[in-house]
Order: structure tokens, then C-alpha cells, then sequence
């Protein structure tokens, strides 16, 4: 189960005659650009447009990524620029063009920045290439066709393939489609909320890799098969009970208050389980046990291995209570956002 993710990522993309691709990582200070002609001469061989990233074309991707420089404390960045090159000459071909990021969203901290950036470059190259919002390109903000959010998602997988190895799909499909989303038995099902869900999340600053954590689990289920099949049994039956729960009306503070109860004990068991996974971290605890002194109940979020923590904020606690807990957490050196759950997706602007 996901949470929407924050989908604050801006694209400028443009044709350009200068015979370079060119991508601007603008919060970052960083600009990388490739010769057209180059990547032409580099992926000729290898007959695209392809639909997904052949071990081929990521050899081809990887040597071109290895010749920029990226700062020290950047290195994971490098799979995000993978992603970015697949997606630019599978889309667009190698045409020039000029691509600008900016975006708010922590990059690795388990807020699904690297599916939202998936997202935001396969709607914006999509759309520069007119394969989406041909005949709409009206003012403002709007919501693509349910058809053109599929394909924007399917892009934006191959993308995330490229940034975690084995993604499950769930990230880019709650940026893609907002709302809340379940991933159960391998299957993704999108869920209606009877009302807000308010959470807080603490962003622990304690960098991780999701690649490196999803690999960790792996390994760990090789070592212990049948236990780790009973904690994904587990996990699969939260899932299911926390949708019903969700899905479930509510209509007055008694029946509120019941439900917020089941999905604390239900976030609290799932961590548990995810700590018996190999994904919790020395910082994740300490959020856990500061919220715990609060009564309310967290777990860890995206990949675990430090990043961020959500906590349940009832409807009925007093702001004060959320004010104490979130300067708690601040003075430990974290940062705290209160967020609603089940959001707004992926929406395009032309301008
Ligand atoms: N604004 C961005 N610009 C360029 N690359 C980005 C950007 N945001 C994310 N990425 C890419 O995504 C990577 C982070 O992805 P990762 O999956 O490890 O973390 P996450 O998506 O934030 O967390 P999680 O997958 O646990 O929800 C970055 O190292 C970078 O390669
Ligand atoms: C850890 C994971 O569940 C989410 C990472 O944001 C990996 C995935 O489902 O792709
Ligand atoms: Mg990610």
C-alpha cells in the first residue's frame, strides 16, 4: 500500500537546433549533454525504438553515463540520467532537445522521487513527441486521457527498471494515477478512500539506495525460504485487511476513531515485518520510538534503510500534540511535513 506521492517535478522540454540533447538537473546545478549525432551512431545497431531496455542498450547507456562527472555525494544520480537516456531517444529518437528539471521531492528518501521523475520525463517527452495530448493542449493545468496515463505509465516503468532493477510498478502508478493504490499478489489495484487519511512524514536524512535494499531482501529470502514466505504471507494479508479498511465508510468520530485504531495496529504489525526483512535502521527506530511516547503509531516508507517515516495523525489529536512530536523529531535532527493521503497524479501544463 502507497501513499500518492508528492508529484512536484517541472519540466521544460524543447526542440532545439544546436544538435544537442541536453539535460538540465536545475536544483542540483547539473547539465549533461550528448551529440545527436553520437547517440545515434551509439544505438543505430541496436534497432530502436524499443519498448523496453534491452541488456544491450543499457550497455550502451552505461557507457555513455560513465563518461560525466557527477559531484561525489551524486553518484546515485547516474541511474536517474540512465533512465532519462533511454526515455529521450526511445520517445523522441535523436532529435535535439533541451530537457530542465526542477523539482522539491528528496531524491532517495522513499518518496518515490525516482518513479515521479519517471513519470514527469515520459508525460513531457510523450507529449513533445505528440504522442499524447496531440489534439489538447489547452491552458493550465489537466488531467491526460485514462489511455495516454497508461502509456505515460508503461514508459515510466521501463524507466524504473532502470533506476531499481526489479520494480514492482507500484510507484509510477500511484504518480501516474494518483489516489491510493494496492499492490497485492503481484497485482496493482487502485483504491477509493471514504475520506482524508492526515500523516505525518519524517524525512530521517539518512540516504539509502532502494536497488541495494530491494537486493538485501532477496538475499535474506534466499537464506530463510520458508520464513520469509510466512512474512510475505503476512505482509499480503495486511495489505488486504488495510484496503478493506480504507474502503470502509465512516460516519461519525466513534466510527473514525475505530478505524484509525486498526490501520495504527495494521501500520505497526507491517513494521514489524519490515524489520524482519532487513529494511529498518538505527534512525527508523527513533522515529518509531519518539511517535510511540505520543501513542501514535509509524512505519517506514518506499525502500526503509533510513529515508522517511510515516506516522498516522488522527483525526481527533490536538494540534498541539502534532506540534510537540514534530519538534521531538525536528530536534533529533529530522524534518517533519504533514501530508493528506490519496492525492492528485500526474497533470501537464503547456505554456
Ligand atoms: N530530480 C531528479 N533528477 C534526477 N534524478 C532523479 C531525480 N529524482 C530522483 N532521481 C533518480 O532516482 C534516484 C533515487 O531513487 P530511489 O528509488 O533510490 O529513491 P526514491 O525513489 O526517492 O525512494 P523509494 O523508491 O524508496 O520510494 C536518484 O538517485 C536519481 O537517480
Ligand atoms: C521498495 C519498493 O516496494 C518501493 C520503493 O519505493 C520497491 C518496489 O515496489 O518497486
Ligand atoms: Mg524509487
Amino acid at each position: 500500500m502507497r501513499r500518492e506521492k508528492q508529484r512536484k517535478f517541472v519540466f521544460l522540454c524543447l526542440y532545439n537546433d544546436d544538435g544537442l540533447v541536453e539535460l538540465e538537473l536545475k536544483d542540483l546545478g547539473l547539465v549533461f549533454s550528448w551529440p545527436s549525432q553520437r547517440l545515434r551512431e551509439m544505438f543505430s545497431e541496436l534497432g530502436l525504438p524499443s519498448k523496453t531496455c534491452s541488456p544491450e542498450c543499457l550497455k550502451v547507456i552505461t557507457s555513455l553515463v560513465e563518461e560525466l562527472s557527477f559531484p561525489e555525494a551524486k553518484i546515485g544520480l547516474s541511474s536517474g540520467v540512465s533512465a532519462f537516456l533511454y526515455l529521450y531517444t526511445s520517445i523522441i529518437g535523436y532529435r535535439p532537445g533541451k530537457v530542465r528539471v526542477t523539482s522539491d521531492l528528496p531524491l532517495g528518501s522513499g518518496l518515490g522521487s525516482s518513479a515521479s521523475f519517471c513519470v514527469s520525463v515520459s508525460a513531457a517527452l510523450l507529449a513533445l513527441s505528440g504522442a499524447v495530448c496531440a489534439d489538447n493542449q489547452q491552458k493550465g493545468w489537466f488531467v491526460m486521457r485514462e489511455n495516454e496515463l497508461e502509456l505515460v505509465n508503461k514508459w515510466a516503468f521501463q524507466g524504473e527498471r532502470i533506476i531499481h532493477g526489479k520494480p514492482s510498478g507500484i510507484d509510477n502508478t500511484v504518480s501516474t494515477f494518483g489516489s491510493m493504490i494496492m499492490f497485492r499478489l503481484s497485482e496493482l489495484t487502485r483504491l477509493k478512500s471514504s475520506g482524508p487519511i492526515r500523516m505525518l512524514i519524517t524525512n530521517t536524512k539518512v540516504g539509502r539506495n532502494t536497488k541495494a535494499l530491494v537486493a538485501g531482501v532477496s538475499e535474506r529470502t534466499q537464506r530463510h525460504p520458508d520464513a520469509m514466505a510466512a512474512v510475505f504471507t503476512a505482509v499480503d494479508s495486511i495489505s488486504k485487511e488495510l484496503s478493506d479498511v480504507i474502503q470502509s465508510a465512516a460516519h461519525d468520530d466513534v466510527s473514525i476513531t475505530a478505524k484509525e485504531e486498526k490501520l495504527e495496529e495494521l501500520m505497526e504489525m507491517n513494521q514489524g515485518l519490515l524489520q524482519c526483512m532487513g529494511v529498518s535502521h538505527a534512525s527508523i527506530e527513533t522515529v518509531l520510538r519518539t511517535t510511540l511516547r505520543y501513542k501514535l503509531a509509524s512505519k517506514l516508507t518506499g525502500a526503509g534503510g533510513g529515508g522517511c517515516v510515516l506516522t498516522l495523525l488522527p483525526t481527533l489529536l490536538p494540534s498541539t500534540i502534532v506540534d510537540k512530536v514534530i519538534s521531538e523529531l525536528e530536534a533529533c535532527g529530522f524534518q517533519c511535513l504533514k501530508v493528506e493521503v490519496g492525492g492528485k497524479g500526474l497533470e501537464v501544463c503547456f505554456t
